[in-house]
């Protein structure tokens, strides 16, 4: 590709030719090879400028970089760029070109992995070729694959939205994490219309304030989304309103969903042991839908999944149908198995304080026992939502069990004791197996039993190290014992 066809996005002011080509984009200098746009990117860890010789050693023809930022003389010339993580996704578009047709994508503290997946089978079930790309992987038809990062870096990105548009997926649904956000990765991604489920503390190691991580949040309405698109926004949350008034001072076509919301109206909900009864009311017609999920965090991920079906163009009647038919995404208040005297074991991803607090109250309806919980919280992440997830256990939980999540690199007694001090009551057993097994065994007929924090996780890092862990192999495993 030719300097002239990104002239756009790296405006260079005729002091280079239009005529110079690059064979492709590169924002790590170890990858990069001949011909390559080295793009300087100032991270957490280190600053990309450092590795812009290294990048030039490699064969990088170019170097896109903040003003200023590359010190003393460079065999290639640099380009430079006030925002280059933007121009990344931007050019990563351009060398990767092809996405699916109506691409949406959803933001908010949780629910983002529940609603890609809604939506991509909702769409599924209305015939059309869709795919989720998140926390979970990528999941199209004939594709099932894990990824790191929940919103993924933008030359992986375009390269995967260019495959999936090959093979022919003409919908897909995204989750754009806040990191994701805030540097830029989806900034590429041409979006047909865009969610927000709800915010709540997290990442506050990352961002400094919760009103930065909302606006690090708003940046998919107000800069992403296109002018006149629709966001469909779930009405009952705490920051629902402050994120409507970013949506509609941004002149974005505001949907509403939820006891509050305009455009899908939940009307009513009936608890039942594994699933709900709700009513919804579009545009002056009520729907009865019959939601195969237990917890009422889902009605509010399954309207917003539905709204942004409808938003972009299905039926509402296809669209309201499908809620019937869907599936928890892997570990999402997930049931895994019963014990011989029925009580029910449930696997969780909530590793956040709201997700724990909603999760407890969302099985206290249906409990007829005790709640027990059974978690603990990541190492090298917010060390002040630990003291926080205690006391909720402590609150909501009959029984909490404090264990390892992910210790990384920490002392795993430190992570443990920091939770316990705010849950005095809580019994500490460090090793996650023995926790699980413990929990399940106390359990009697009519509890219920929250293994929260990892949910489709296969791995366990401590020390740096990553071993093979499931809950959900470890929950099958107890109860396999127990009858045995
Ligand atoms: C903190 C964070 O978000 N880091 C992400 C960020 O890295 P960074 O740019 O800050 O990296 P850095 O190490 O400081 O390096 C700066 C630059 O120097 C370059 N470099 C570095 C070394 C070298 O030899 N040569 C070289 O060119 C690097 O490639 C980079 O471009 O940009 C990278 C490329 O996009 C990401 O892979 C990386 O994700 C790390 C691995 C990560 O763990 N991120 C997590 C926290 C994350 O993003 N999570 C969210 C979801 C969280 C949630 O919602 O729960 C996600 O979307 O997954
Ligand atoms: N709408 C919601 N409101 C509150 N809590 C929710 C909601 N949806 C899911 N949760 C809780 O959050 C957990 C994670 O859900 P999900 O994976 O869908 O969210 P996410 O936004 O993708 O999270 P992450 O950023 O960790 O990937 C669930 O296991 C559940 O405990
Ligand atoms: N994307 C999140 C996942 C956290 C999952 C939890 N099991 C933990 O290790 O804290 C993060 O990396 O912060
Ligand atoms: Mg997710």
């Amino acid at each position: 590709m030719k300097l002239g066809e990104l002239a756009d996005i790296l405006p260079h002011d005729g002091v280079l030719s239009d005529d110079m080509t690059f064979s492709g984009v590169q924002s790590d200098s170890r990858h990069v090879t001949t011909g390559d746009i080295f793009f300087a990117l100032p991270g957490v860890k280190t600053d990309g400028a450092r590795f812009a010789e290294d990048a030039a050693a490699r064969g990088a023809a170019a170097v896109v970089a903040e003003p200023g930022s590359i010190g003393g003389a460079l065999a290639i010339p640099v380009i430079e760029s006030s925002d280059p993580r933007r121009a990344l996704a931007l050019c990563a578009a351009r060398f990767h070109p092809g996405q699916p047709e109506t691409m949406v994508a959803v933001t908010g503290t949780s629910g983002k992995t529940s609603v890609a997946s809604f939506a991509r089978q909702i769409w599924e079930q209305a015939g059309l070729s869709a795919a989720s790309i998140g926390t979970t992987g990528v999941v199209a038809p004939n594709r099932d694959e894990y990824g790191e990062l929940t919103t993924p870096d933008p030359i992986a990105l375009h390269k995967l939205l260019k495959e999936l548009a090959e093979d022919g997926v003409t919908h897909g649904a995204m989750e754009a994490s806040s990191h994701g956000l805030s540097q830029r990765r989806v900034d590429g991604v041409r979006l047909a219309a865009a969610g927000f489920t709800n915010l709540g503390r997290d990442h506050m190691d990352y961002h400094p304030t919760v009103e930065h991580y909302h606006q690090s949040k708003m940046r998919l309405f107000d800069t992403l989304l296109p002018a006149g698109a629709p966001a469909v926004v779930f009405a009952d949350d705490e920051w629902s309103e402050a994120t409507m008034n970013a949506v509609k001072a941004a002149g974005r076509e505001l949907r509403t969903v939820g006891r509050k919301g305009a455009f899908l109206t939940l009307k009513r909900v009936e608890h039942e042991r594994h699933r709900q009864r709700a009513e919804v009311e579009h545009r002056g017609r009520i729907y009865e839908i019959g939601l195969p999920l237990a917890g009422d965090f889902q009605i509010a991920n399954a309207l917003v999944a539905a709204g942004l079906a409808i938003a972009t163009g299905l039926a509402a009647d296809q669209a309201l149908a499908a809620l019937e038919q869907l599936k928890g995404a892997s570990g999402r208040l997930e049931l895994v198995g019963t014990t011989a005297e029925g009580a029910q074991v449930y696997v969780d991803y909530a590793h956040k304080p709201d997700a724990l607090k909603n999760v407890l109250l969302a099985v206290r309806p249906f409990t007829t026992g005790r709640v027990v919980v059974v978690f603990g919280c990541g190492g090298d992440r917010d060390r002040g939502k630990r003291a926080i997830m205690g006391s909720i256990a402590a609150e909501l939980a009959d029984i909490a069990i404090v264990t390892d999540d992910n210790p990384r690199s920490e002392e795993p007694a430190t992570i443990r004791r920091a939770i316990l001090q705010a849950a005095p009551n809580a019994r500490e057993i460090g090793d996650r197996r023995e926790a699980i097994r413990s929990a399940i065994s106390m359990l009697k007929a009519g509890d219920t039993l929250i293994v929260a924090g990892k949910g489709h996780e296969h791995g366990q890092e401590i020390a740096g190290r990553k071993h093979h862990f499931s809950d959900h192999e470890e929950v099958r495993k107890a109860l396999g014992e127990q009858t045995a």
